[in-house]
């Protein structure tokens, strides 16, 4: 991915205006919600310069470009800011050609978004395990209840029939769940996987997808980021790649 490997930080200076037909994308290396930005980006082949930030350090300058100061946004050559990952995704979709990666049968399009509704019931406990731990708080009920919720989700999965959570290709659905499945080993969700076989055949249908394979972060590269984390140690982490 072209664009700087360094990650700004507060006092970092603000980026110039974005190059004529290129777009830039405002990232944090190790952000599920970041990476379904990037996943977009990719699958479509859009041409794209990325500014990593520091979110835990993050330069005054970025509000202006993201004002909830949330990771990820991207901002186009006249200037035009676009933040929130899924308005981020469904903008990038609708704006560029290549693949469409959203239904254009609208029943299609609220299935999908429907889908991610009853992911998210299980996803937003992910979030709970995090506040959990950094607490030094015992998580295993959080983590019996994600259990049950990604149960229910894959019986769901299973009655589509369909090899790709979305559809019979991969598609918006399918990337804008991946990020946060790629990182059950840093919830210690991993074994979650192997109760759930619809999800676990899907799961590695997109480990050979080609925009998986451009954006994935090796488990232990993740797991070292999340312990800095939950220890609040923001400037022992390097950004960098
Ligand atoms: N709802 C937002 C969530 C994005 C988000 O939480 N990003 C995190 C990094 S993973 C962030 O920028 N955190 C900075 C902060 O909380 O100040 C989205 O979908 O884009």
């Amino acid at each position: 991915m072209a664009g700087s490997t360094k990650s700004l930080v507060k006092g970092s200076p603000a980026p110039g205006p974005v190059p004529d037909g290129s777009i830039r994308a405002y990232l944090m290396r190790f952000c599920p919600f970041a990476q379904r930005a990037k996943l977009v980006l990719v699958a479509k082949g859009i041409k794209h310069e990325v500014v990593f930030v520091n979110t835990l350090n993050k330069p005054d300058w970025f509000f202006e470009k993201s004002p909830f100061g949330l990771v990820p946004a991207i901002e186009t050559s006249k200037g035009q800011l676009i933040y929130e990952s899924a308005i981020v995704c469904d903008y990038l979709d609708e704006v560029f050609p290549g693949k469409k990666l959203t239904p254009e049968d609208p029943f299609q399009n609220a299935q999908q978004k429907m889908l991610l509704e009853h992911f998210s019931k299980a996803s937003s406990l992910l979030f709970k395990i995090v506040g959990a731990k950094k607490n030094n708080e015992d998580t295993s009920a959080i983590k019996k209840e994600f259990l049950e919720k990604l149960i229910q989700f894959d019986q769901i999965v299973a009655k589509r029939n369909t090899p790709y959570i979305g559809g019979s290709s991969v598609s918006m659905a399918d990337y804008m769940m991946w990020p946060i499945f790629e990182r059950f080993g840093i919830f210690g969700v991993e074994d979650c996987l192997d109760k759930t076989p619809h999800l676990h055949q899907w799961y590695q249908l997109m480990l050979k997808d080609p925009a998986v394979q451009a954006t994935i972060t090796k488990p232990e590269v993740l797991e070292g980021f999340f312990k800095l984390y939950l220890q609040g140690n923001p400037e022992s982490v390097d950004y960098g790649i």
